[in-house]
Order: C-alpha cells, then structure tokens, then sequence
C-alpha cells in the first residue's frame, strides 16, 4: 500500500488549537480521542500541545514560537511523528515538515493509517487504497520537497515540476484502475446481495467503539472480531438471525467518527451500501463516554451524508454498566448541575423521552435488557415484513413474548 506512514512503536507528540468554534473542554475531548486513534496505530503519545489562536496561521498552522517549542522538545525527546488534530493543508505540511524533520500527520492521515493497518480483505484494502491516493494528490507538491533536499534544490526547478506531473499522473491512473476494481467487485457484491431474497435488513450503524460487533455477537451468536481499539471492523458483515419465528438479515458495519474522512466515505460507499439498504437501522450508542451526545451528532451528519437520515431508526444505548454520572456534593453550591450529573433514569426524560419506544437501554458485554432490545427490534422487523407478505401475518404474534414455538 502506498505512502503507509506507518506509526508503530513510535513517540509521538499531539497537536490542537483551541479556537472560537473549538473552546478548551472540547480540545481537551478531541485531543482524547487522537490519543486513542494513535494508541490504535500503534504510537505512544509523550505529550500534547495546544494553543489558543484566533485563525490558525496558513503557512505553519500554529505560531512560529510555539513550533519552536515543539521543535526542541522533538529533538530532545527523540519523537517520530508529530501528529496534529485538524486538517493540514499540503502548504502548512511541508512547511512543518520541513523544520521539524519528523512525519507529520493530520487527523485525516492518521485514519487512513489506520485503516491501512486493518484492512485485511481485498475489498476493503482497494478502497483504502483509492482513499489514500485521493488523499496524496493535492499533497504530490510535498513530496517534491524530499526530492528537493535529496538533489540539492538549486537548478532543479524544472525537471522536479516535470516529475510531479508525471507523479501525478501516476497516481490518477492508479485512481482511475482502483475504481474500475472497485466497480466489478460492487457489482458482484450487488449480485450476492439481490440473492438474500425479500428478508427485512437491519444494520447497526454506530461511531466507533460503541461496541456494534460486540452486540452483533451476542444477538447472532457469531464470531465477530471486537476489542477496545477504534476501527475493529472495516468489512461488513451479515448474519441471518430469529427471533421468535420472525427471520431476518443483521449487518454489523464499520464504525463512524468526528471528521471522518470524506476520502474514505466515498471509497467505502459500497460498504455503506449494507447501510443505505437496510430497512431498518440500529444506532448503538456509547453512554458511557462524556461525549456521547456529539456522537450522536456524527453519525447523523454521515447518515445524511449517505441520505440514509429518513430511515427508520432504533436507538440503542449501550454499556450501560460502565455509565457513571458525575456526582455533585450537596454542599456544592457553585457548580452547576449539567447533564454530565444526570442518572440514565433522568436521561430518559430528556430528549430520548420524545422517542419513546425506539429507545433502549442495554449491556452488550453483561447481557443486560437484552429481552427488551429483542422485542423492541422484533415490533419494528415484523411491521416491515408483514407489510412485504400481508399474507402471512398470522405466523408472527404482535409481541415477542406471545410467541410459543408450538404455535
Ligand atoms: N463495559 C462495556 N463494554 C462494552 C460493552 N459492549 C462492548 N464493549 C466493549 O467495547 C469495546 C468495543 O466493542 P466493539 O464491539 O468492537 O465495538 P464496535 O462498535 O464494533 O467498534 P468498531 O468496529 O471499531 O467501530 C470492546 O472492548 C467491547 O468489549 C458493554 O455493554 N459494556
Ligand atoms: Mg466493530
């Protein structure tokens, strides 16, 4: 695979600004979220740096003192890759680059690292592939750089801008045959999937690490790959699950995040395929982590981004066990009780109230209130299959726990 600034065993340091739109709390949210996104590349993160700007600046993104800064404690702390939360633009890349001496990534470059480490079948090695590519090629300017300093620079000029075109038509030949690769394979997957027949298709679609394969697991009783690091599932996978008489298709698909890439939503379009026709969605939620609500958020704006936001919905909120909230102490007169303080009962009567009945509360990895999920999925499956075969209807009772399998 191509141009894998592959971080593992390697120090790495992060970088974010706190601007207007970003205020400190947030910063402080994201920058744990990047930790873990490098942990999962496999890097080791030594310290973080923020600073607070108005605009950032657009050579060099942040203030030249505070790349100084960044600077020594490189050199002085042998670090590896310097690795920034918000988009870089190939201009301020190089120029980072270029005093800091060290791989520089973005968020963007650090996800598509990811998912080139964890790609493991054909299909979802091409589509990281192509994301990547599309990822390179308004940033072929910065490797010209690397030429540069290897030649000397003086005098090159021309034959280095020869050389990024010909780069660049390398890469959109290599663009253009990967999406052609991608096309046959969509086909054939098209195929298999018209072949699954007229059953309803549920898909639970999630951020990342919600824990979609985990409850995928424990519903279908398969063998999905989970574990605490973001990106564990790349491919969909489906699996035909009963319940009570009432069969039909569950998908387990890959995770969302904040900013994801939109490299990789158009090359994973196919994979979203699974998303985009499933009948009925579960979005699984992490209520354990403080941002669970701005994850919500994220996944929306991708559901909309693949115009799949009018579909039904089931919300499902998962690891229940792990939730605590804030405790706030009663002789505590200065702080003020926000949401972060709220127990899952008090959360019940927020928003969620307004969706009541599309809503449950679970533990995928304790089993908790897993009966209450199933029928809540079994109501919502069944109305969708008994309007595509009116004719059988009597098979399925209207609740789950009427169902007796002598019937
Ligand atoms: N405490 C707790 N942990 C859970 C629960 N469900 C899943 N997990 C853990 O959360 C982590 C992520 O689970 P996965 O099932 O891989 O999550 P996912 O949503 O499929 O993640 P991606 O495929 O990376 O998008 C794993 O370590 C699970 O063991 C739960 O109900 N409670
Ligand atoms: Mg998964």
């Amino acid at each position: 695979m191509l141009e894998k600034k592959d971080i593992s065993y390697e120090r790495a340091i992060l970088v974010g600004i706190i601007t207007r739109e970003q205020p400190e709390e947030k910063v402080e949210e994201y920058m744990d979220e990047l930790e873990f996104l490098t942990y999962t590349a496999g890097g080791e993160v030594m310290k973080r740096f923020v600073q607070r700007v108005e605009i950032p600046n657009p050579k060099t993104f942040i203030g030249s003192g505070k790349l100084q800064e960044i600077e020594d404690y490189v050199k002085e702390h042998e670090i590896g890759a310097v690795i920034f939360d918000d988009e870089l633009s190939p201009v301020q890349q190089r120029n980072i680059e270029r005093q800091l001496r060290c791989k520089i990534l973005d968020r963007t470059g650090l996800i598509l690292d990811i998912f080139a480490q964890r790609a493991t079948t054909s299909y979802a090695r091409t589509q990281v592939e192509l994301a990547q590519y599309e990822y390179l090629l308004p940033r072929l300017t910065g490797l010209w750089t690397h030429l540069e300093r290897q030649r000397g620079g003086i005098g090159m000029r021309g034959p280095g801008e020869t050389e990024i075109e010909t780069d660049r038509r390398i890469v959109r030949d290599r663009i253009a045959l990967l999406k052609k690769k991608l096309d046959k394979i969509d086909r054939q997957m098209e195929t298999q999937r018209g072949n699954r027949g007229a059953l309803v298709r549920v898909a639970l679609v999630g951020y990342t690490n919600v824990g979609k394969s985990t409850l995928m697991n424990v519903i279908s009783k398969s063998e999905v790959f989970a574990e605490n690091k973001l990106f564990a599932t790349l491919d969909t996978t489906v699996r035909k699950v009963v319940l009570g008489n009432l069969p039909f298709l569950l998908s387990d698909t890959v995770g969302f995040i904040r900013k994801l890439p939109t490299q990789l939503v158009e090359s994973f379009k196919s994979t979203l395929d699974e998303v985009r026709e499933a009948d009925l969605l579960l979005h699984v939620v992490d209520i354990s982590h403080p941002s669970f609500e701005d994850h919500i958020e994220s996944v929306n704006q991708i559901l909309s981004e693949i115009d799949c936001a009018d579909k039904n919905i089931l919300m499902v909120f998962n690891k229940i066990d792990q939730y605590r909230a804030e405790v706030l102490d009663a002789d505590d007169l200065v702080t003020e009780r926000t949401s972060r303080h709220y127990s899952i009962g008090e959360w019940k009567d927020t928003w969620m109230q307004r969706m009541s009945g599309n809503v449950v509360f679970i533990s995928a990895l304790n089993r908790e209130n897993l009966d209450e999920f199933r029928k809540m999925v079994y109501r919502e499956v069944r109305k969708i299959h008994i309007g595509r075969f009116p004719y059988n209807n009597f098979l399925y009772p209207e609740n789950l726990d009427e169902y007796s399998p002598e019937n």
